[in-house]
């Protein structure tokens, strides 16, 4: 079986980030955090969450000599912090992004082929760091039209294709349903192929429109969890969403979609 997760970053949002971990721990689920330095990290760990995904860098692209280097000396520093929250993923994009999570190198039309063959060489080393200090890095699908125009490798099917190709288990997908909604649809073949090749690193989700917990658009959670389970699928689904109303009400809809 599955487990379930929080992103602490979009629910109970009038309260500190380390506050908000400890209610998502609390009401019994694992706590995913996005910039680390935005947080207080010795309160993050008195809380006694269990983390299981925080964002594996500050800056950098995977594409260019430049933004590689810092790629990966920021993805180095993020493994110490990794280790000192006991948090096993650190995930990626396919390039930086802003606070706004607007990429801070958009790419107009598609990654060319120099930019993936780039991509492939970058990752394989991230994948390299993650197989020496005990931790994964995911990369995740993003949408481009309506939350990050502009990142290159966006798509789930272009995520799948750089993890796939890597072919190291330092590297792994980070597979959001919602933003795949938006982008590809198909989700519950998705999640197949996916699946079939060994590539889920962890699955995010939200509702789609407006982001919200399960249950709130037009995505059919409840047969998703029932084709995670028919596969065998144990490793971690995490809600990325805000919530619609009362944050408590957003992760019990959440909990209730995942385990029926
Ligand atoms: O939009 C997302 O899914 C992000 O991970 C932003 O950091």
């Amino acid at each position: 079986m599955y487990t379930l997760a929080v992103c602490a970053e979009m629910v109970f949002r009038d309260l500190p980030v380390h506050e908000r971990a400890r209610r998502i721990h609390d009401a019994g689920f694992q706590v995913e955090i996005w910039d680390w330095s935005r947080h207080d990290l010795a309160a993050l760990e008195r809380t006694g969450a269990v983390f299981s995904s925080m964002t594996g860098y500050l800056r950098g692209s995977l594409t260019d000599r430049d933004g590689a280097a810092e790629l990966l000396r920021t993805a180095e520093e993020s493994v110490k912090v990794a280790h000192q929250l006991g948090c096993p993923r650190l995930n990626l994009h396919g390039t930086g992004l802003d606070g706004d999570g607007l990429p801070v190198a958009p790419v107009a039309g598609e990654a060319t082929g120099p930019m993936w063959i780039a991509a492939h060489r970058t990752l394989t080393r991230l994948a390299e760091l993650g197989e020496r200090t005990g931790v994964t890095f995911t990369l995740e699908n993003l949408n481009t039209a309506v939350d990050h125009p502009g990142v290159p490798f966006a798509k789930a099917a272009d995520t799948l294709a750089l993890v796939e190709a890597v072919d190291r288990p330092g590297l792994r997908m980070n597979l959001d349903l919602y933003h795949a909604q938006i982008g590809e649809g198909n989700l519950t073949e998705l999640v197949r192929r996916a699946h079939g090749r060994g590539l889920i690193g962890e699955i995010q989700v939200a509702d789609v429109p407006g982001r919200r917990e399960p249950g709130t658009g037009e995505i059919n959670y409840p047969a998703i969890a029932r084709t995670l389970a028919d596969l065998g699928y144990e490793g971690t689904v995490a809600m990325e969403a805000w919530a619609s109303g009362d944050s408590d009400l957003a992760l019990e809809r959440f909990r209730s979609a995942f385990t029926g």
